[in-house]
């Protein structure tokens, strides 16, 4: 993919993502956003590197590989998840969450949590690239800030 850019300066930043493929439709929306927004603000398309996982509940077991790996400036963690008709969903938000913020931590690298997480398919839609922006975009920019300013800490 070519984009038409200013003078972008490349950041020189390493970036893994972790995708959930449940509910492909909403994530491949959130995973096209984030390389968007990576490339545009200086990524080098040839410094993402994506891993999918069946759904958010791996997510944060591979997170953690990645994080731990040393490659990557930081890993940017995009799923979507849809309430059904029982308590499933509160546990794979809260799981998938809090999995996450751990590896963080533990890496001390900044791991982002693009993880729509919606009552409804609508809302899902809204968060993915329609009326509510592209959270993919959105944790891609708040991932370069963090890398950016852990470099200069
Ligand atoms: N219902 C959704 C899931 N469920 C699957 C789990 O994430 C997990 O893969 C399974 O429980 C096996 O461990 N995942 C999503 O990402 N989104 C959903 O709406
Ligand atoms: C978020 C989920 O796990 C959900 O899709 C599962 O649906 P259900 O609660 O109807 O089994």
């Amino acid at each position: 993919m070519k984009l038409l850019e200013g003078n972008v300066v490349g950041t020189g930043l390493k970036v893994g993502i972790v995708a959930a493929r449940f509910n492909e439709f909403i994530v491949g929306k959130l995973v096209s956003g984030a390389q968007d927004a990576l490339v545009r603000h200086g990524v080098s398309a040839d410094d993402i590197e994506i891993a999918w996982v069946p759904g958010a509940f791996e997510i944060p077991l591979i997170a953690q590989k990645m994080a731990n790996s040393g490659k990557y400036d930081m890993v940017l963690c995009l799923g979507a998840v849809i309430r059904g008709s029982t308590s499933h969903y509160d546990l794979v938000c809260n799981e998938c969450a809090k999995g996450v913020a751990q590896v963080s931590l533990s890496a001390g690298i900044p791991v982002l949590f693009g993880v729509v997480t919606t009552d409804t398919i609508e809302q899902a839609i809204e968060r993915a690239g329609t009326k509510a922006g592209n959270k993919g975009y959105d944790v891609a920019c708040s991932g370069i800030e963090m890398a950016n300013l852990i470099r200069n800490l």
